[in-house]
């Protein structure tokens, strides 16, 4: 609280103020008529003239205070956060292999892009990277805030690690990705921090609005003063005074969104970190309010994404032996971890070995997502594995023929919701391996509840067309796409962008990437790759594939919360004509008096009612601001008749009510 009141003060700077041109306006305002009221008292003007230029100036700087204040607030929740982030950001111990493979002692700040280091359990990971060798549990809790470990792998889709988190078992060799001063952790610091935050399109478009408002309100308040120089009345001359004129802007000018429009921006954000979602801008957030179309891969999204091989199913006519040796030689050199465990597979179940080594020049064809195959070459035998209608096309494009029991064989294994791999040794086709993969528990619901909201789930998976049919239904997405490579994700985005939805999608594999760039709204797991993070303009530190629930409730509540508090800002002013022009007209065109239907006591107790009000509506509506307007699963339409009603017709009658008890205070205090 302290802290933040002398924030606000410290706020108080014109190169500060200037980039919120409504409040400006008020500051130019207190500012002018400090000096005006110094003057005066110089002058020994009369006493009691000069206490009432004096309170409304107070007022003045009091209005500036508190749309400072309420900034201060907002930036407070990430400062904290901030504050514990940077205790794990520190220069650590790191062993970095030199050409011979030796490790040297380094220090992490001395690490750069394509060093490789070796970390082993108990050690901090000294830098951002992307594990080339080994797997690991990581305690991720110092980014995370949760502490059960996760596991981190060369190969797959779990390679990125994180500098500041620790190895608990095992160790890993690292390819560092990033150099110090830009790692995750210092971008996350200055997300949080909000070093970087940028006004959004509709943040820009809406201060537009406000600027423009505040402007004709200024034209017509300059047109006024004159009548303060010519008045024929002295009455006249008594209200018409700069003083009065100055309020009388102040009221009328969109303060109250001017005040607060920053801290809704910033508290947006922090309320995602809450989420432990992090945005690399504010439009992503925005963006999310209004998402309909949310794409989602299936393996480590919808699934745990460690699909294991479970069994080898033979061709008849070939030998177990055959198929789980030609399994392995074509795994032998596959990183990922559906190839590993091939290997395991191998080794253990069909106690199959290989002596490595008596290999003459094996030349190894690793998988992509692209051929969605794998494999190797060993002289004139050509092994491989890989998705069924790959396979099929390579071995029909060899000449050979397809056995009808390899198609049977992956449809069964896929009816299951398993993954399929079919082996080949040069053009024959020895059998298939079964891939398992589980569903993540309780993802039904969060799919449901995304229908609630208006948005339609679509898994896209570069699986076979049954896998995917099993794994849709069983996690109930609305909608799947299977078979997709790399550029049928990105293709898919830009057809429903083209027909006018706005789309979200959530992915971790370096195949993701390209449509993970084109999407609106672009969450990449952080258990993903350093191309997956790098593409999304969102990251989830949980890595959960129905984050988007989360992320889409906090772009929804922001937007309303925006539009709510615009409404009420705007329609507050009627009040304020009412309170305020009959106040400072009535000396000239009596008949005005009649507009006084509040019956305030006096021109003055009118216009430190309205100005007052108008300052403290500032910091009555902060909680607002900080927290959002409530947000429930209801369809846009009836939210915004909901909000409407509450903001729009809420800031009509309010300022009456405290205007009139403000200055019913006035009076009995003794203001005439
Ligand atoms: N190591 C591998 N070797 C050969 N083929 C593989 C390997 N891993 C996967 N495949 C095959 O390639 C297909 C596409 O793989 P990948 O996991 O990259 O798809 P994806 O597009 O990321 O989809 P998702 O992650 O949603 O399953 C898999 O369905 C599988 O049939
Ligand atoms: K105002
Ligand atoms: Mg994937």
């Amino acid at each position: 609280m302290m802290q933040n009141i002398f924030l606000a003060v410290k706020k108080c700077q014109p190169q500060v103020q200037i980039k919120n041109p409504v409040m400006f306006v008020v500051y130019v305002g207190a500012v002018l008529l400090t000096v005006i009221d110094v003057l005066n008292a110089m002058m020994g003007v009369n006493q009691r003239a000069l206490g009432y230029n004096v309170a409304i100036t107070l007022i003045l700087w009091a209005t500036v205070l508190f749309a400072n204040y309420a900034d201060a607030v907002a930036e407070g929740r990430g400062r904290a956060q901030a504050e514990s982030l940077k205790k794990s950001r520190h220069a650590v111990l790191a062993h970095r292999l030199d050409k011979r493979g030796q490790a040297v002692d380094v220090t992490s700040d001395d690490l750069q892009p394509g060093d490789i280091v070796q970390v082993t359990a108990g050690e901090v990971i000294p830098m951002d990277g992307e594990v080339i060798m080994g797997t690991a549990a990581v305690d991720e809790s110092a980014i995370t805030g949760e502490s059960s470990p996760v596991i981190r792998e060369a190969g797959g889709d779990r390679s990125s690690v994180t500098g500041g988190t620790t190895v608990l078992s095992d160790n890993l060799q690292v390819k560092i990705t990033a150099r110090a001063g830009e790692s995750f952790l210092d971008q996350m610091i200055h997300m949080i921090e909000g070093a970087k935050r940028q006004k959004t399109p509709n943040e820009i478009a809406l201060q537009i609005l406000l600027v423009t408002l505040t402007i004709i309100f200024l034209i017509v308040v300059a047109t006024l003063l004159p009548f303060s120089q010519f008045a024929n009345s002295k009455a006249a001359a008594q209200t018409i005074t700069i003083a009065n004129l100055a309020a009388l802007l102040v009221c009328l000018a969109p303060t109250t969104i001017g005040a607060l429009l920053s801290a809704i921006g910033i508290s947006g954000m922090s309320r995602l970190n809450q989420e432990n979602v992090l945005a690399k801008s504010g439009r992503a957030i925005e963006a999310a309010g209004d998402v309909d179309i949310l794409l989602l891969d299936k393996t480590g999204t919808i699934t745990l994404g460690n699909r294991q091989a479970v069994a080898f199913k033979t061709i008849q006519g070939v030998s177990a032996h055959d198929l789980a040796e030609a399994a392995l030689l074509s795994s032998m050199a596959d990183e990922t971890p559906e190839g590993r465990s091939v290997v395991n597979l191998a080794r253990e179940t069909a106690q199959m070995t290989i002596d490595t080594k008596r290999l003459m020049d094996p030349v190894f064809v690793p998988f992509s997502a692209a051929t969605r195959m794998s494999g190797v070459d060993i002289q004139t035998d050509h092994y491989r594995k890989g998705a069924a209608d790959s396979v099929q096309q390579y071995i029909l494009s060899l000449g050979a023929s397809w056995p009808a029991e390899a198609t049977s064989f992956a449809e069964e294994i896929a009816k299951n919701g398993g993954t399929p791999l079919v082996v080949t040794k040069n053009a024959t086709v020895l059998g298939v391996i079964a891939l398992k993969d589980i569903v993540k528990p309780g993802v039904r619901d969060q799919f449901n509840a995304l229908r609630k909201m208006g948005i339609k789930s679509v898994m896209i998976t570069g699986d076979n067309p049954l896998t995917a049919a099993a794994i849709a239904a069983e996690a109930g997405v609305d909608d799947y796409i299977a078979q997709a490579v790399p550029e049928s994700k990105l293709a898919v985005i830009k057809k429903y962008q083209q027909a006018g939805h706005l789309v979200a999608m959530t992915g971790d594999g370096t195949n993701d990437a390209p449509a993970l760039a084109q999407a609106d709204v672009a969450v990449a797991m952080n258990t993903g790759t350093v191309a997956a993070k790098e593409a999304g303009n969102m990251i989830d530190l949980d890595s959960s594939p129905t984050k988007l629930i989360k992320i889409v409730a906090v772009g929804k509540q922001l937007l309303m919360t925006r539009g709510a508090l615009t409404t009420f800002s705007i329609t507050n002013d009627l009040a304020k004509y009412f309170a305020i022009l009959p106040a400072l007209f009535v000396g000239l065109y009596p008949q005005l008096a009649v507009l006084n239907f509040m019956h305030l006591t006096s021109p003055k107790t009118a216009i430190l009612a309205a100005l007052l009000y108008n300052a403290l509506i500032i910091i009555g509506l902060i909680p607002v601001a900080l927290r959002g307007v409530r947000y429930r699963e209801l369809g846009a339409e009836q939210l915004l008749r909901q909000n409407l009603l509450v903001y729009g017709v809420g800031g009509i009658l309010l300022p009456f009510v405290v205007i009139k008890i403000f200055d019913m205070i006035l009076t009995i205090i003794g203001v005439k």
